[in-house]
């Protein structure tokens, strides 16, 4: 399997080099060249397997026989296994035809953790077997953060930074970054916002002189072993609900978009699905793009779903290369225009987006008003970003027969704010995480400056 840039301007990479590659040299994000396809047959025969095997049969093609079956195999397993959830990734019903695809049963209780665990080990793998050592950076509107640092603690090969907006995480988001204290774990509280500390990751990508050498490795979705991770569970689903012989619906809480890009793919790798919901918070550049084509910035807005707290949508532009037929001159050309002032997309390629998505805007007196009426409902507590999903699920018609698999991104408990604001007395944590609110933080506060981090990373780094 080959890996080529969206800027066009990158040579192509093996599976290996594309993930300790992180973002292209010429600005750009990897894609397979071409993506495995899995035939009726393939599909059908995951059904009743365990998450495992599925996720072994769906990323092996991506591997491309880079690490030994046997190997992968046991990386799956090992990942998998920190999992609370026998299923890994449970479906809960919450009508006849309306699900819940629950991600956050791993350490750090969001969908991130899916991936993440799985990143951690293959960066392990292969900076192993290289003998080398490597310097993650990694931006996080709150999820982000605590996943690859709870993946990545334990890597002798590796010193972590990651960067969050200060003061605009929750309280427990912040905790299970900054109470990790291992020597190889760094956190960086930003005087900004997640775009801005996103900017600076890739910055650094650009230049990274200030590594003297060492490998800068990313942990963000820009890595495109994220996506493969992410594949898995919508396969996964896909197949538990009767998949390939009926198709399926999914609605994603929207930001960053790796997750829904995710479904995407799974989507163009044979998967039969009728819809792709976008859900976003009052951030709502995907949902403005495809309904009013306005590919603009706005002010950032701080919501009750933080994570989704992004304007500069990263993945949005491995969307772009499909849409506009992989023609990198044209996303180039799009991208940098964006970066200028308002800009459009032009006619096929929004008219292709529009034939693949729908998408719903869900702003923070709705987002309230939804986790309490799913829990009279259904007796479920939503988080606010997997309420923003039931709503736009409900908008594009849960109901019309067809599974529709609302992606439950993070765990109520996270987001103690918005559940309280909503009449609730707030969820439990789990038992591991009981004494989080007291444990010794470590953070450093710095300005939202590319030349300041650098200059810490590179003096704090082993
Ligand atoms: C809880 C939660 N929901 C939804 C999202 C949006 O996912 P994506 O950025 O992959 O679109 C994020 C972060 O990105 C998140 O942390
Ligand atoms: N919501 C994310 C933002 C970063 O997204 P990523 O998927 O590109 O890592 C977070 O929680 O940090």
């Amino acid at each position: 399997m080959r890996y080529i840039s969206t800027r066009g301007e990158a040579p192509a990479l093996n599976f290996e080099q594309a993930m300790l590659t992180g973002l292209a040299p010429d600005g750009g994000l990897y894609v397979p060249e071409t993506l495995p396809h899995f035939s009726r047959e393939e599909l059908a025969a995951m059904a009743g397997q365990p998450y495992s095997e599925i996720a072994f049969r769906v990323m092996k093609p991506f591997v491309g026989g880079e690490i030994e079956d046997d190997t992968l195999r046991r990386i799956i397993d090992d990942t998998y296994a920190t999992f609370k959830h026998e299923a890994v990734v449970p479906l809960k019903q919450l009508s006849h035809d309306h699900w819940l695809l629950e991600l956050f049963h791993g350490p750090t209780l969001a969908f991130k953790d899916v991936a993440l665990q799985l990143l951690g080990r293959l960066l392990d793998h292969f900076l192993a077997e290289r003998g080398e050592k490597g310097v993650i950076m990694g931006a996080t509107s709150g999820d982000t953060g605590s996943a690859a640092i709870e993946g990545c603690r334990h890597c002798d090969h590796l010193d972590i930074f990651i960067l969050h907006p200060y003061q605009r995480v929750s309280e427990v988001q912040r905790r299970q970054m900054t109470t990790v204290l291992a020597d190889n774990v760094h956190n960086i509280a930003i005087e900004g916002n997640f775009d801005d500390a996103q900017a600076i990751v890739k910055a650094s990508f650009a230049d990274q002189a200030f590594l003297d050498g060492t490998r800068l490795i990313a942990v963000n979705s820009i890595n495109w072993a994220r996506i493969m991770a992410q594949i898995v569970y919508y396969i996964a689903a896909g197949v538990a609900l009767g998949a390939p012989y009926r198709e399926v619906s999914f609605t994603v809480p929207s930001a960053n978009f790796g997750n829904l890009y995710a479904g995407y793919s799974a989507a163009q790798m044979g998967l039969p699905v009728k819809q792709l919901v976008i859900a976003t918070n009052a951030n709502d550049i995907l949902h403005r793009t495809l309904a009013d084509n306005d590919f603009s910035k706005r002010e950032l807005l701080a919501t009750l779903a933080p994570s989704m707290d992004i304007v500069v949508s990263s993945n949005f532009e491995r969307l772009l290369f499909d849409a506009y037929a992989r023609d990198s001159d044209a996303v180039r050309d799009l991208l940098a225009r964006f970066q200028q002032q308002p800009a459009a997309l032009a006619e096929a390629p929004l008219e292709r987006l529009r034939a693949r998505f729908a998408s719903h805007r869900v702003d923070d007196d709705t987002i309230l008003e939804v986790i309490r009426e799913a829990y009279q409902r259904t007796g479920e507590l939503l988080d606010p970003h997997t309420a923003t999903g039931y709503r736009a699920a409900e908008v594009a018609g849960a109901g019309d027969g067809t599974p529709m698999i609302t992606l439950a991104t993070a765990h109520p408990a996270k987001f103690e704010d918005a559940v309280v604001k909503a009449g609730f007395e707030g969820a439990a944590l789990p038992d591991s995480m009981s004494d989080l609110l007291s444990r010794e933080e470590r953070y450093e506060v710095l300005p939202a400056e590319v030349s300041a981090v650098q200059a810490f990373v590179a003096r704090t780094r082993r």
